[in-house]
Parts: structure tokens; sequence; C-alpha cells
């Protein structure tokens, strides 16, 4: 289980902030981080991993700071955390020793999978080739949490819903999902929940089972929260 509670997040070169006053996502469910751009998901993602500083507030993992958690989490992003004079090999053998529950078979076929050169250096892929090898190097960390951002930038149609299936048929079912991607229509009947920001605050959280039954579309929830104004049981850090 996740959980933040009145998680104040600000940059001291930008006004833009991040305020979330209580979130819990529970274990098993795959949720889909959605919002305009620079509306604050990528922020969310790094408060939960502990990424930077925060204001305020706490984030938990299963009752935990994230920083006791490292092992059981994969963080998924663009910015990647290879080494870019590595080869996947490389950076395969570099995972191995940090994580021990890293499975190097399933790493190797996965890279087989994406069609990945496996001894060529990363810093020469494509933007699209670099997130499927975090993909890989995420999926073999067999974490419990699996945090990503963005997965399918840099990627063609059909390599993004080969992608969505190969992901989803890497995990087990107990893993907890969280994603932010602009692709609303590809991860419609992915996703169990889905959480709209907007402006730094959370402004619609809501269960796919439960938006399908008033007969909404992801794209008319997102449409919605923007008008939303925040929830006036926020309350504002001093
Ligand atoms: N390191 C930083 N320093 C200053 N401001 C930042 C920094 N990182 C992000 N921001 C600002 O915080 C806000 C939220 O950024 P964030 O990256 O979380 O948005 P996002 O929803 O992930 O956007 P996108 O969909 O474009 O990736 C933006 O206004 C951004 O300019």
């Amino acid at each position: 289980m996740i959980e933040l509670k009145y998680v104040d997040k600000r940059y001291p070169s930008s006004n833009a902030l991040l305020y979330v006053n209580n979130l819990t996502i529970h274990t098993g469910e795959v949720v889909g981080i959605l919002g305009d751009n620079g509306s604050g998901k990528t922020t969310l993602l790094k408060a939960i991993m502990g990424i930077g500083e925060i204001q305020s507030g706490e984030v938990k993992i299963d009752g935990k700071p994230v920083t006791e958690q490292y092992e059981r989490m994969a963080f998924i992003t663009e910015e990647g955390s290879f080494l870019p004079d590595m080869t996947p090999r490389k950076y395969g053998q570099f995972l191995a020793d940090f994580f021990p529950r890293f499975d190097q078979t399933h790493y190797t076929e996965l890279i087989e999978a994406y069609e990945l050169p496996s001894d060529r250096r990363i810093k020469t892929f494509s933007k699209g080739q670099k997130i499927k090898l975090e993909i890989c190097a995420g999926l073999a960390k067999k974490a419990d949490y699996l945090i990503m951002d963005e997965p399918f930038v840099g990627k063609d149609i059909f390599s993004r819903r080969d992608s969505l299936k190969r992901m989803i048929s890497g995990l087990t079912g107990d893993e907890t999902v969280l994603l932010t991607t602009h692709l609303i229509d590809e991860i419609e009947n992915v996703i169990d929940r889905a959480i709209i920001v907007h402006k730094g605050l959370i402004r619609t959280d809501i269960y796919v089972d439960d938006m399908r039954e008033q007969g909404l579309s992801l794209a008319d929830v997102m449409l919605e929260a923007r008008k939303k104004s925040p929830s006036p049981s926020i309350h504002w850090p001093n």
C-alpha cells in the first residue's frame, strides 16, 4: 500500500507545486496518473519514490519510508537509471549486483523479445529503445511496486500495444502499478483507477468500473477534472 499524507512539494526555481492531502493506493491496483503537460504527474511519482525533498508531509510504502523499500520498487522513466556507456548485457550484470531479486534470465528474454541489441552501448539507442530497456530492467527486478513515467514515450503505435501486452503479461497480478501517460485510449482497458492531476492538485480519483457505470470515458473525466475547482476539504499548508 502506498500512502501519502499532506505532501507538499515546491520547486525553488519555479512557482509550481504539488499538494496531496491524502492518497492511498492499495496493493495490486493498476493506477493511471493522468493530466496535462506540467500538471505534476512526474512530480507525484518522484515524491513517491523519494526523489528530491518534499517540503512537508509523509509518504509510506507498506507503512515504511520509501528509502527502506527500494528493493521492492522499480522506477521506470525515460531519464533511465542506466549508465550510457554500458551495454544492456553489462547493465543486467550491474542490476543483478544491486537488486537481490533481479531475474537475469527474464531480463535476457525481455531484451530479446524487444529486439534490443544486447552488446551495443546504450547511449546509441533511440528514445523508444531506451525506455524499452528500462521496462526490461524494471520487470526483471520483480518489484512489488512498478512506478512508470511515460512508458510509451518515443514508441510507435504497434510498439506501444506490444509493449503494453508484454508489460501486463510479465506481471503476476500482485504488483501495484502506477503509470503516467498521455495515451488515454491505450490504457483505458488496462487501469483499475484513474487519478487526474491538474495544476498540482488531484482533481479526480475514480475507479474505471465506476466511471463506466456513469457512462463516462477517460477523456470525459479528464475534461471535467480541468473545470473542477480544488476540493474544499483540502488543508493548505501554512
Ligand atoms: N526541477 C524542477 N525545477 C523547477 N520546476 C520544475 C522542476 N521539475 C518540474 N517542474 C515544474 O513543475 C510542474 C510539474 O512538472 P511535472 O514534470 O511534474 O509535470 P508532468 O505532469 O509530469 O508533465 P508532462 O506531462 O509534460 O511530463 C511544471 O510546471 C514544471 O515546469
